[in-house]
């Protein structure tokens, strides 16, 4: 279970980009996380994955605090994170990203199964070198299956969406109905899709750095639906309007 208590974070010269946040994710659960643009989403997900550390707040993964640790100590924990922007590495093939992600050699199948889930065809693909002869799309789904391949505890995707084409699109959500239904891990998404939101058990809005709304997906996405993420923008006094 991972628990964020009153977790603030400041930039020089700006208002609080994160503002005394607290919320709970419970084991097996699958969160989205959505809110207008600039409300502090992929801030919060970097501050859970260790890349950027708050100025004030706790942050416990299964009890034990890891708020002063390191990206590489949370991930040896078992928390994984996908990027809005993914990175390419040089002279490093598909499948050897597959390996090291896995911690282990997989045998050719096993990881033709992890690309097939993201929708690549894998034997066009497992020998291809990470470099920048991949789409932006190919490269997102290359770092999904590996994701997948970590079985992380918890998994944190920042837009997993992006630069995918609408008919990968739908493969995505599959991807994700798979994860949620056979990963014994929590998921916690970033997304401004109604189709990610969907398949969430809870929604979480985060609106000029504050937590405006947490609950079942039930009783979140209907308000969404109906006015937008803007039915959670805050004025200047932090209410919403
Ligand atoms: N290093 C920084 N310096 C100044 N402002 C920053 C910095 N990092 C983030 N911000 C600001 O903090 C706010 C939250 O940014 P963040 O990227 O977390 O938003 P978001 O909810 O993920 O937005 P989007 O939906 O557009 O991806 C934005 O107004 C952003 O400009």
């Amino acid at each position: 279970m991972l628990e964020l208590k009153n977790i603030s974070l400041r930039v020089e010269g700006c208002r609080e980009i994160l503002d005394d946040i607290s919320l709970t994710v419970e084991d097996s659960k699958f969160v989205a996380i959505t809110g207008p643009n600039g409300g502090g989403k992929s801030t919060l997900a970097k501050v859970i994955a260790g890349i950027q550390p708050p100025d004030s707040g706790t942050i416990l993964l299964d009890g034990q605090d890891i708020t002063g640790m390191s990206i590489t100590e949370r991930a040896k924990l078992g928390i994984g994170f996908a990027f809005q922007q993914p990175v390419r590495f040089k002279g490093i093939t598909v499948r050897d990203l597959i390996n090291l992600a896995a911690g282990g050699k997989l045998k050719d199948p096993e990881i033709c199964a992890y690309l097939r889930d993201v929708g690549l065809c894998a034997r066009e693909y497992i020998n291809r070198e990470v470099n920048a002869s991949l789409s932006g799309g190919e490269i997102k789904r290359i770092e999904i299956a590996m994701v997948i391949a970590r079985k992380t505890k918890l998994t944190i995707f920042d837009e997993p969406e992006a630069g995918i084409d609408l008919w990968s699109f739908q493969n995505l959500i599959d991807v994700f109905r798979k994860m949620r239904d056979e990963i014994n891990g929590s998921i916690v998404i970033i997304s401004h899709q109604e189709r990610i939101l969907d398949i969430a058990d809870d929604i979480i809005v985060l609106s000029g750095g504050k937590l405006v709304a947490h609950g079942q997906k039930d009783d979140i996405l209907p308000e969404l639906l109906e006015g937008g993420e803007c039915n959670f923008c805050l004025n200047r006094e932090g209410k919403r309007v």
